[in-house]
C-alpha cells in the first residue's frame, strides 16, 4: 500500500504484493566495515530486498548513567555500555560508503533510527524508508518526527502492549498511511510459546488500512514462513556469517543458507497461496481421469423408467459418466434407452423431466 524509491530501485510494498524481505545486519558487522560490506552482498546472494543497519547517536539515545553502566557479558565490546556500542556504531561517513556499496549492488539500504538525530541523518542521505525499531516504539516523539518527513515508516512493536501499538497507528496515521506495523517479540531467541502469532491476525483486522509484517528473532525459519501465510508483507530476519561469533544477536540470527532457504520457502509459499477460488485445477486432471468418480447404475433398468437414489452409484468408471457430485441432479430423470447393471451413467441415457 506504499512504494518505496530509491535511485533506479522502486518497489510496492502492500497486499497484493510479493513479501518485502529485509536483511537485518544490525550489529552484526562486529564494528568492521569490510564484514559489514561482505554482509550487504551475501543479503543479495540470499534474495533479500534489503539490506538494514541500526543508526544511533550514543549521547541522544543513552543517558549518561546509561552509556557508564558496566558491561560485563561474553558479548561485549567493551567495559560500558557506552564503550560497547561506540564499539559497534558506524559513522556518518562510514553509513555513506555503506550506502554506496549497496548501491553499486542494486539493493535497498536503510537502518533504524535510534534517536532524533540518528533520523535526521537518515532522512538526509534519502534512505527509502526509516525503520523504527521496538526499542523506539514507545518514543512518540521521535514516531511523530519522522511521520512528519515524507518518507515511509517500518515500525516494529516489541515490548509494547496493545494501547501503545494503537497510539502509534493513531499518530502515524494523522500525517499519512505510508507505514508498516510489524508484530516482534524482543527475545534473542524468542521461546516459540512468546511469539503469538496471532496477533498478525489481530494487526490486520484492527489495521486494515495499512501493511502488516514481522520481524522475527526465534531460531529457524519456520515460524517466519508461517508469519507470511498469515499476511505479513514484510518480513525482517537478522543475518550473520557466523552464528559462533561475539555478538548478542548472532545465535537467533539466520546464516546464509537458512536466510536464502527463507526466502526460497516465502517465495514458493506465495505462488501457493493463490486465490480463494475452489474449482478442479488442470494439474489434478490426470487424477481425476484415474480415480474421479462417476455415477453407474446398481442395476439394469428399462427405457422409460424415472431414476431414484438407491438405483444409482458412485464408482471408478470406464467409461468417465457423469461426475459423483451431479447424484441430485440425475435422480428423478428418465432414461431413453435400456441401461445395465454398473454401466457408467452419460448424459446422453437421460431425459430431463420438466
Ligand atoms: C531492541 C533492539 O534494539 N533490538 C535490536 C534489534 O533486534 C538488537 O539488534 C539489539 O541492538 C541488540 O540485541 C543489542 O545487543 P547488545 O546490548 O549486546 O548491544
Ligand atoms: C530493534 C530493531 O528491530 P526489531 O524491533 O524489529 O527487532 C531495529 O530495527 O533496530
Amino acid at each position: 500500500m506504499f512504494n518505496i524509491r530509491y535511485k533506479q530501485l522502486n518497489r510496492h510494498i502492500g497486499n497484493a504484493e510479493k513479501t518485502f524481505v529485509i536483511a537485518e545486519i544490525g550489529q552484526n558487522h562486529q564494528g568492521d566495515i569490510n564484514l559489514a560490506k561482505k554482509l550487504i552482498k551475501t543479503a543479495l546472494e540470499c534474495g533479500a530486498d534489503c539490506v538494514k543497519f541500526q543508526k544511533s547517536c550514543l549521547s541522544e539515545k543513552f543517558s549518561k548513567l546509561a552509556l557508564n553502566r558496566n558491561y560485563e557479558s561474553p558479548n561485549s565490546f567493551g567495559k560500558t555500555y557506552g564503550e560497547h556500542k561506540a564499539f559497534l556504531e558506524f559513522s556518518q561517513a562510514q553509513y555513506r560508503e555503506l550506502q554506496k556499496y549497496s548501491d553499486e549492488l542494486g539493493m535497498f539500504f536503510t537502518a533504524s533510527a535510534m534517536d532524533i538525530k540518528s533520523l535526521d541523518f537518515l532522512a538526509n542521505i534519502n534512505v527509502p524508508f526509516i525503520k523504527i525499531g521496538s526499542g523506539d516504539a514507545n518514543n512518540l516523539p521521535l514516531i511523530e518526527r519522522a511521520s512528519q518527513k515524507d518518507i515511509p515508516l517500518v515500525i516494529s512493536t516489541g515490548m509494547q502492549d496493545f494501547a501503545t501499538v494503537k497510539n502509534i497507528y493513531r499518530l502515524v496515521s494523522r500525517y499519512h498511511k505510508k507505514f508498516a506495523l510489524l508484530h516482534c517479540i524482543s527475545a534473542y531467541p524468542t521461546p516459540y510459546e512468546d511469539i503469538n502469532l496471532n496477533v498478525i491476525n489481530l494487526y490486520k483486522r484492527e489495521f486494515s488500512d495499512i501493511t502488516i509484517g514481522y520481524s522475527g528473532h526465534e531460531l529457524g525459519i519456520h515460524i517466519t514462513t508461517a508469519a507470511v501465510a498469515l499476511g505479513s508483507k514484510i518480513i525482517e530476519r537478522h543475518l550473520t556469517l557466523d552464528k559462533t561469533q561475539k555478538g548478542s544477536d548472532h545465535k537467533c540470527s539466520l546464516d546464509p543458507q537458512e536466510f536464502h532457504q527463507l526466502v526460497n520457502n516465502i517465495r514458493t509459499l506465495e505462488s501457493a497461496m493463490g486465490q480463494p477460488i475452489k474449482i478442479m485445477q488442470i494439474s489434478e486432471l490426470p487424477c481425476y481421469q484415474k480415480l474421479g468418480k462417476t455415477l453407474v447404475y446398481v442395476k439394469s433398468l428399462p427405457k422409460g423408467h424415472k431414476l431414484d437414489f438407491e438405483e444409482l452409484n458412485v464408482k471408478v468408471a470406464e467409461p468417465k459418466g457423469i461426475d459423483g457430485s451431479k447424484l441430485s441432479e440425475v435422480i428423478g430423470q428418465m432414461l431413453v434407452l435400456d441401461v445395465e447393471e454398473d454401466e457408467s451413467v452419460l448424459s446422453k441415457h437421460l431425459l430431463k423431466i420438466k
